[in-house]
């Protein structure tokens, strides 16, 4: 019996509730698959696309109407915690039902603390909401000082938000429990809302949205998990990607997944986190492992024949 992280990619939910319904009940049979196998899991997700769109329909609507104001990045994330999991919640008993398993699932709305000091602040980086193209961009950017757009891996531009790292998860004695009592959890969504601690020991919500692949290392870290998948749009990791030499990669040691991480082969924002996350869990005790590949290849890849495993060395996959 292994314990297995899942992140599941705000990108890889689609861009809205149908899709993402449509695409959790695809991903069902899978998740649900691993527990039949004897596996225990603890599911979280991106929300890169559903928290750009929830703090944009506030901007837009506070700017129409003066009975509706803006909602900060950390408000936002909890938003999307809630929307997604309830999705999850749905898409995941329909599953256990349908086949006969009488599992609990609950999503946990978690805080993870950052560092109020984390050079990310100064230095946004991580892209949130729809892609736009370039001169739409450039108009937006004019219009709004302040708002920092990038291009994201060849898809258009998207607005990018200060992206600290999760450095503790305040729900994780709640999350424990529920798995040691046969539930299925949902957790750290968006990454965590992030907050600091003052010096009263009060958390507060800052302007901020964690990386959900880090803050999934964190979560499997904390749970003690044996394996960690991070499921995205695309099967496999690879080098010289939307190159004519594009080559797909089945396995890294850590050692190549570091070496081409500092070479630039991974996307900032996008690929280059997951990479850096993976390899932050297979690093952080024997055995452990992690399984980059896509939503829809996930069975697959359970199998080991999808998807790029990361892993400590030989004999550890
Ligand atoms: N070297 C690479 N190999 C594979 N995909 C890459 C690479 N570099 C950038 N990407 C892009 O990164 C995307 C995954 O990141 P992203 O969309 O941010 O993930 P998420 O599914 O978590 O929202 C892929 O769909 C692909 O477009
Ligand atoms: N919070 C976060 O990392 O979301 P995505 O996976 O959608 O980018």
């Amino acid at each position: 019996m292994s314990r297995i992280v899942i992140a599941l990619g705000g990108n890889a939910l689609g861009d809205t509730p149908a899709e993402q319904r449509d695409r959790i009940a695809a991903a069902a049979p899978s998740l649900v698959g691993l527990i039949a196998q004897g596996h225990e899991i603890i599911v979280t997700h991106g929300n890169g696309p559903q928290v750009g769109a929830i703090n944009l329909a506030f901007d837009l609507a506070s700017a129409h109407s003066d009975r509706i104001v803006p909602v900060p990045l950390p408000e936002c994330t909890a938003m999307s915690q809630g929307y997604i999991g309830y999705h999850l919640q749905q898409g995941i008993l329909a599953e256990l039902h349908r086949v006969g398993m009488p599992w609990h699932v609950a999503t946990v709305v978690t805080q993870v603390i950052v560092d109020p000091d984390d050079p990310a602040f100064d230095h946004p980086v991580k892209p949130i909401g729809a892609f736009y193209d370039q001169a739409t961009a450039r108009e937006r950017m004019a219009a709004e000082p302040g708002l920092a757009m990038v291009e994201d891996s060849g898809r258009g531009w998207r607005r990018v938000v200060p992206s600290p790292r999760p450095v503790e998860i305040v729900e994780r004695e709640s999350i424990l429990n529920l798995l040691d009592h046969e539930f299925i959890v949902i957790a750290c969504g968006g990454g965590g809302v992030p907050v600091v601690r003052d010096s009263g020991g009060d958390l507060h919500g800052v302007p901020a949205v964690i990386d959900k692949d880090f803050a999934a290392a964190a979560l499997a870290e904390a749970v003690g998990a044996d394996v960690l998948f991070i499921l995205t749009a695309v099967d496999r990791v690879s080098t010289g990607f939307g190159t004519p030499e594009q080559r797909d990669l089945d396995e890294l040691d850590l050692d190549t997944a570091r070496a081409l991480a500092a070479a630039g082969q991974f996307g900032a924002g996008s690929m280059l986190p997951k990479v850096e996350a993976a390899v932050q869990f297979a690093a952080s005790g024997p055995g452990r492992r992690a399984v980059i590949c896509s939503l829809e290849q996930a069975p697959q890849a359970m199998q080991g024949r999808s998807g790029t495993v990361i892993h400590g060395g030989a004999g550890a996959v």
